[in-house]
Protein backbone atom coordinates (compact mmCIF):
# COMPACT_ATOMS: atom_id res chain seq x y z
CA UNK A 1 0.00 0.00 0.00
CA UNK A 2 2.39 2.36 -1.53
CA UNK A 3 -0.45 5.22 -1.22
CA UNK A 4 -1.00 5.00 2.80
CA UNK A 5 1.52 8.12 4.58
CA UNK A 6 3.28 7.50 8.00
CA UNK A 7 1.89 3.49 8.08
CA UNK A 8 3.12 1.57 11.32
CA UNK A 9 2.51 -1.77 11.65
CA UNK A 10 0.55 -1.90 14.85
CA UNK A 11 -0.06 -5.07 16.98
CA UNK A 12 -3.68 -5.10 18.33
CA UNK A 13 -4.68 -8.05 21.06
CA UNK A 14 -8.90 -8.55 20.71
CA UNK A 15 -11.20 -10.57 23.38
CA UNK A 16 -11.24 -13.03 20.23
CA UNK A 17 -7.66 -13.18 20.07
CA UNK A 18 -4.82 -12.04 17.88
CA UNK A 19 -5.78 -10.91 14.25
CA UNK A 20 -3.87 -12.68 11.32
CA UNK A 21 -1.69 -10.07 11.39
CA UNK A 22 -0.25 -6.86 12.73
CA UNK A 23 -2.71 -3.55 11.18
CA UNK A 24 -0.55 -1.28 8.86
CA UNK A 25 -2.37 2.06 10.12
CA UNK A 26 -1.76 5.26 8.05
CA UNK A 27 -3.53 7.49 6.24
CA UNK A 28 -4.67 8.35 2.65
CA UNK A 29 -5.57 12.06 1.79
CA UNK A 30 -5.86 12.90 5.73
CA UNK A 31 -8.70 10.09 6.40
CA UNK A 32 -7.16 7.09 8.79
CA UNK A 33 -6.91 4.02 6.81
CA UNK A 34 -6.24 0.44 8.89
CA UNK A 35 -5.45 -2.36 6.45
CA UNK A 36 -4.81 -6.03 7.99
CA UNK A 37 -3.90 -8.95 5.63
CA UNK A 38 -6.10 -11.86 6.39
CA UNK A 39 -4.03 -14.53 5.70
CA UNK A 40 -0.66 -12.40 7.08
CA UNK A 41 2.09 -11.28 5.49
CA UNK A 42 3.92 -13.75 3.92
CA UNK A 43 0.72 -16.07 3.68
CA UNK A 44 1.22 -18.38 6.59
CA UNK A 45 -2.72 -18.38 7.27
CA UNK A 46 -4.85 -21.15 5.52
CA UNK A 47 -8.39 -20.38 4.89
CA UNK A 48 -9.51 -22.55 7.79
CA UNK A 49 -7.12 -20.68 10.01
CA UNK A 50 -8.14 -17.16 9.58
CA UNK A 51 -8.75 -15.44 12.72
CA UNK A 52 -12.25 -14.07 10.69
CA UNK A 53 -13.91 -13.28 14.73
CA UNK A 54 -10.50 -11.48 15.69
CA UNK A 55 -9.79 -9.63 12.39
CA UNK A 56 -12.94 -7.80 12.38
CA UNK A 57 -13.27 -7.09 16.48
CA UNK A 58 -9.79 -5.24 15.68
CA UNK A 59 -10.79 -3.23 12.87
CA UNK A 60 -14.36 -2.35 14.92
CA UNK A 61 -11.46 -1.78 18.26
CA UNK A 62 -9.66 0.69 16.22
CA UNK A 63 -12.15 2.51 15.55
CA UNK A 64 -12.64 1.47 11.34
CA UNK A 65 -16.35 2.59 10.35
CA UNK A 66 -16.00 1.32 6.54
CA UNK A 67 -14.41 -2.40 5.84
CA UNK A 68 -13.56 -3.26 2.14
CA UNK A 69 -12.40 -6.60 1.69
CA UNK A 70 -10.41 -7.41 -1.15
CA UNK A 71 -10.35 -10.98 -2.23
CA UNK A 72 -8.71 -13.19 -5.38
CA UNK A 73 -11.71 -15.16 -6.69
CA UNK A 74 -12.64 -17.44 -9.48
CA UNK A 75 -14.80 -17.13 -12.18
CA UNK A 76 -18.09 -18.75 -13.24
CA UNK A 77 -18.91 -16.50 -16.01
CA UNK A 78 -17.45 -15.88 -19.62
CA UNK A 79 -17.81 -12.25 -19.36
CA UNK A 80 -16.14 -12.38 -16.03
CA UNK A 81 -12.53 -12.90 -16.97
CA UNK A 82 -9.30 -12.00 -14.48
CA UNK A 83 -8.19 -8.81 -13.85
CA UNK A 84 -12.20 -7.85 -13.43
CA UNK A 85 -13.12 -6.76 -9.77
CA UNK A 86 -16.80 -7.89 -8.56
CA UNK A 87 -18.56 -5.90 -5.94
CA UNK A 88 -20.22 -8.26 -4.28
CA UNK A 89 -23.40 -8.24 -3.14
CA UNK A 90 -24.73 -11.44 -2.35
CA UNK A 91 -23.50 -14.60 -0.99
CA UNK A 92 -23.90 -18.64 -0.98
CA UNK A 93 -22.41 -20.30 2.11
CA UNK A 94 -20.48 -24.05 1.50
CA UNK A 95 -18.14 -23.59 4.56
CA UNK A 96 -17.94 -25.90 7.72
CA UNK A 97 -15.47 -24.10 9.92
CA UNK A 98 -16.68 -22.44 13.17
CA UNK A 99 -16.30 -18.85 14.78
CA UNK A 100 -19.31 -17.39 12.21
CA UNK A 101 -20.41 -15.53 15.12
CA UNK A 102 -19.92 -13.43 18.39
CA UNK A 103 -22.78 -14.43 19.99
CA UNK A 104 -23.50 -17.71 21.99
CA UNK A 105 -22.41 -18.32 25.79
CA UNK A 106 -25.64 -17.03 27.18
CA UNK A 107 -26.56 -13.80 24.65
CA UNK A 108 -27.84 -15.14 21.52
CA UNK A 109 -28.68 -12.92 18.28
CA UNK A 110 -30.19 -13.14 14.79
CA UNK A 111 -28.90 -10.39 12.82
CA UNK A 112 -30.30 -9.54 9.46
CA UNK A 113 -28.31 -11.15 6.48
CA UNK A 114 -30.67 -10.38 3.50
CA UNK A 115 -28.50 -7.70 2.48
CA UNK A 116 -25.07 -8.77 3.41
CA UNK A 117 -23.06 -5.76 1.62
CA UNK A 118 -23.23 -1.99 2.78
CA UNK A 119 -24.95 -0.54 -0.27
CA UNK A 120 -23.59 3.04 0.61
CA UNK A 121 -19.84 1.55 0.82
CA UNK A 122 -20.22 -0.37 -2.55
CA UNK A 123 -21.48 2.33 -4.46
CA UNK A 124 -18.64 4.41 -3.09
CA UNK A 125 -16.33 1.58 -4.17
CA UNK A 126 -18.26 1.31 -7.94
CA UNK A 127 -17.69 5.25 -8.21
CA UNK A 128 -13.73 4.55 -7.68
CA UNK A 129 -13.66 1.39 -10.21
CA UNK A 130 -15.47 4.51 -12.30
CA UNK A 131 -12.84 6.75 -11.96
CA UNK A 132 -10.39 4.99 -12.28
CA UNK A 133 -11.60 3.19 -15.59
CA UNK A 134 -11.42 -0.35 -14.00
CA UNK A 135 -13.18 -3.12 -15.76
CA UNK A 136 -16.03 -3.77 -13.21
CA UNK A 137 -19.25 -5.73 -12.37
CA UNK A 138 -21.59 -3.91 -10.00
CA UNK A 139 -23.61 -6.89 -7.77
CA UNK A 140 -22.69 -10.52 -8.01
CA UNK A 141 -22.66 -13.63 -5.83
CA UNK A 142 -19.97 -15.01 -3.97
CA UNK A 143 -19.79 -18.88 -3.62
CA UNK A 144 -17.36 -19.44 -0.02
CA UNK A 145 -15.85 -22.82 -0.01
CA UNK A 146 -14.38 -24.60 2.14
CA UNK A 147 -10.87 -25.25 0.54
CA UNK A 148 -8.14 -25.03 0.74
CA UNK A 149 -8.56 -27.50 -2.28
CA UNK A 150 -10.12 -25.86 -5.23
CA UNK A 151 -13.29 -27.26 -6.48
CA UNK A 152 -13.83 -30.10 -8.80
CA UNK A 153 -14.78 -29.89 -12.21
CA UNK A 154 -18.59 -31.21 -11.51
CA UNK A 155 -18.87 -28.88 -8.28
CA UNK A 156 -17.84 -25.70 -10.67
CA UNK A 157 -20.16 -27.07 -13.36
CA UNK A 158 -22.94 -26.95 -10.77
CA UNK A 159 -22.11 -23.40 -9.18
CA UNK A 160 -21.95 -22.20 -12.84
CA UNK A 161 -25.54 -23.88 -13.38
CA UNK A 162 -26.69 -22.09 -10.27
CA UNK A 163 -26.11 -19.16 -11.33
CA UNK A 164 -23.95 -18.17 -9.33
CA UNK A 165 -20.41 -15.55 -10.10
CA UNK A 166 -17.90 -16.13 -8.51
CA UNK A 167 -16.01 -18.40 -5.99
CA UNK A 168 -13.65 -17.63 -2.89
CA UNK A 169 -12.62 -19.13 0.00
CA UNK A 170 -12.46 -16.10 2.73
CA UNK A 171 -15.82 -13.79 2.23
CA UNK A 172 -17.26 -15.83 5.18
CA UNK A 173 -17.62 -15.89 7.77
CA UNK A 174 -15.68 -12.43 7.60
CA UNK A 175 -19.09 -10.54 6.18
CA UNK A 176 -21.36 -12.54 8.85
CA UNK A 177 -19.22 -10.96 11.38
CA UNK A 178 -18.68 -7.47 9.95
CA UNK A 179 -22.62 -7.37 10.06
CA UNK A 180 -22.71 -8.64 13.73
CA UNK A 181 -20.38 -6.27 14.63
CA UNK A 182 -22.23 -3.20 13.09
CA UNK A 183 -19.52 -2.53 10.16
CA UNK A 184 -19.92 -1.05 6.76
CA UNK A 185 -18.86 -3.96 5.00
CA UNK A 186 -18.36 -4.64 1.26
CA UNK A 187 -16.21 -7.43 -0.48
CA UNK A 188 -14.35 -6.24 -4.15
CA UNK A 189 -13.44 -9.66 -5.43
CA UNK A 190 -10.75 -9.81 -8.20
CA UNK A 191 -11.54 -12.32 -10.49
CA UNK A 192 -7.98 -14.31 -10.94
CA UNK A 193 -8.94 -16.98 -12.99
CA UNK A 194 -11.98 -19.07 -14.69
CA UNK A 195 -12.57 -21.69 -12.31
CA UNK A 196 -13.04 -25.62 -13.01
CA UNK A 197 -16.19 -25.43 -15.62
CA UNK A 198 -13.69 -23.65 -17.82
CA UNK A 199 -10.72 -25.81 -20.01
CA UNK A 200 -8.25 -26.64 -17.76
CA UNK A 201 -7.33 -26.08 -13.90
CA UNK A 202 -6.92 -24.06 -11.23
CA UNK A 203 -3.46 -23.18 -10.70
CA UNK A 204 -1.52 -21.16 -7.50
CA UNK A 205 1.02 -20.05 -9.94
CA UNK A 206 -1.54 -18.18 -12.64
CA UNK A 207 -3.45 -16.71 -9.78
CA UNK A 208 -0.57 -14.97 -8.41
CA UNK A 209 0.71 -13.93 -11.64
CA UNK A 210 -2.75 -12.04 -12.57
CA UNK A 211 -3.01 -10.47 -8.69
CA UNK A 212 0.60 -9.32 -9.65
CA UNK A 213 -0.50 -8.13 -12.51
CA UNK A 214 -3.94 -6.46 -10.62
CA UNK A 215 -2.04 -5.06 -7.79
CA UNK A 216 -1.33 -1.57 -8.85
CA UNK A 217 -4.88 -1.13 -9.67
CA UNK A 218 -6.04 -2.84 -6.37
CA UNK A 219 -4.18 -0.81 -4.36
CA UNK A 220 -4.83 2.76 -6.65
CA UNK A 221 -8.68 1.52 -5.54
CA UNK A 222 -8.01 1.69 -2.35
CA UNK A 223 -6.60 5.08 -2.60
CA UNK A 224 -9.33 6.35 -4.78
CA UNK A 225 -11.71 4.96 -2.14
CA UNK A 226 -10.16 6.42 0.72
CA UNK A 227 -10.63 9.98 -1.03
CA UNK A 228 -14.38 9.55 -1.36
CA UNK A 229 -16.65 11.13 1.50
CA UNK A 230 -18.43 8.50 3.65
CA UNK A 231 -21.50 9.63 4.73
CA UNK A 232 -22.35 11.73 7.74
CA UNK A 233 -23.52 10.25 11.00
CA UNK A 234 -25.09 6.47 10.83
CA UNK A 235 -25.76 4.99 7.36
CA UNK A 236 -28.30 5.26 6.15
CA UNK A 237 -28.55 1.24 5.25
CA UNK A 238 -28.47 0.35 9.23
CA UNK A 239 -25.45 -1.33 9.37
CA UNK A 240 -24.39 1.07 12.17
CA UNK A 241 -27.71 -0.15 14.00
CA UNK A 242 -27.43 -3.90 12.99
CA UNK A 243 -27.92 -5.01 16.67
CA UNK A 244 -31.13 -3.01 17.69
CA UNK A 245 -34.22 -6.09 17.38
CA UNK A 246 -31.13 -8.89 17.26
CA UNK A 247 -31.03 -9.87 20.54
CA UNK A 248 -32.89 -12.41 22.25
CA UNK A 249 -31.86 -12.90 25.17
CA UNK A 250 -32.95 -10.48 28.06
CA UNK A 251 -30.55 -8.12 29.39
CA UNK A 252 -30.64 -9.21 33.20
CA UNK A 253 -29.60 -12.96 31.83
CA UNK A 254 -26.40 -12.19 30.28
CA UNK A 255 -23.38 -13.88 31.93
CA UNK A 256 -21.04 -10.83 33.23
CA UNK A 257 -18.15 -12.14 31.36
CA UNK A 258 -19.98 -12.53 27.88
CA UNK A 259 -20.95 -8.92 28.33
CA UNK A 260 -18.01 -7.69 28.83
CA UNK A 261 -16.00 -9.50 25.73
CA UNK A 262 -18.97 -8.21 23.49
CA UNK A 263 -18.63 -4.54 24.66
CA UNK A 264 -15.31 -4.80 23.20
CA UNK A 265 -17.36 -4.75 20.20
CA UNK A 266 -20.60 -3.04 20.41
CA UNK A 267 -20.12 -0.63 23.63
CA UNK A 268 -23.39 1.55 22.87
CA UNK A 269 -25.07 -1.93 23.93
CA UNK A 270 -22.70 -4.04 26.07
CA UNK A 271 -20.89 -1.37 27.69
C1 LIG B 1 -4.11 -18.03 -3.67
S1 LIG B 1 -5.53 -18.81 -4.32
C2 LIG B 1 -6.60 -19.28 -3.00
C3 LIG B 1 -6.77 -18.26 -1.93
O1 LIG B 1 -6.94 -17.00 -2.57
C4 LIG B 1 -8.07 -16.41 -2.06
O2 LIG B 1 -7.69 -15.69 -0.93
P1 LIG B 1 -8.39 -14.34 -0.49
O3 LIG B 1 -9.87 -14.61 -0.45
O4 LIG B 1 -7.83 -14.01 0.84
O5 LIG B 1 -8.03 -13.33 -1.55
C5 LIG B 1 -8.97 -17.62 -1.79
O6 LIG B 1 -10.09 -17.31 -1.01
C6 LIG B 1 -8.03 -18.56 -1.15
O7 LIG B 1 -7.84 -18.29 0.22
N1 LIG C 1 -11.03 -20.77 -8.47
C1 LIG C 1 -10.99 -20.40 -7.19
N2 LIG C 1 -11.67 -21.12 -6.27
C2 LIG C 1 -11.63 -20.73 -4.96
N3 LIG C 1 -10.93 -19.70 -4.50
C3 LIG C 1 -10.24 -18.99 -5.38
N4 LIG C 1 -9.47 -17.90 -5.22
C4 LIG C 1 -9.00 -17.55 -6.43
N5 LIG C 1 -9.44 -18.40 -7.40
C5 LIG C 1 -10.23 -19.30 -6.76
Amino acid sequence: MAALADAVWTPVETAWGRPSDDVLLGSIAGREVAFLPRHGRGHGLAPDEIPARANIAALKALGCRDVMAVSAVGSFREHLAPGTFVVVDQYVDRTIRGGRSYFGDGVVAHVAFADPSCRCLADRVEAALVALGLPHQRGGTMLVMEGPQFSTRAESRLHRAQGLDVVGMTGLPEARLAREAELCYVNLAMVTDFDAWHEGAVDVAEIVRVLGQNAANAQALVAELAKSAAPAGACPMGCHAALDNAIITPRDKWPDATRARLATLASRIFA
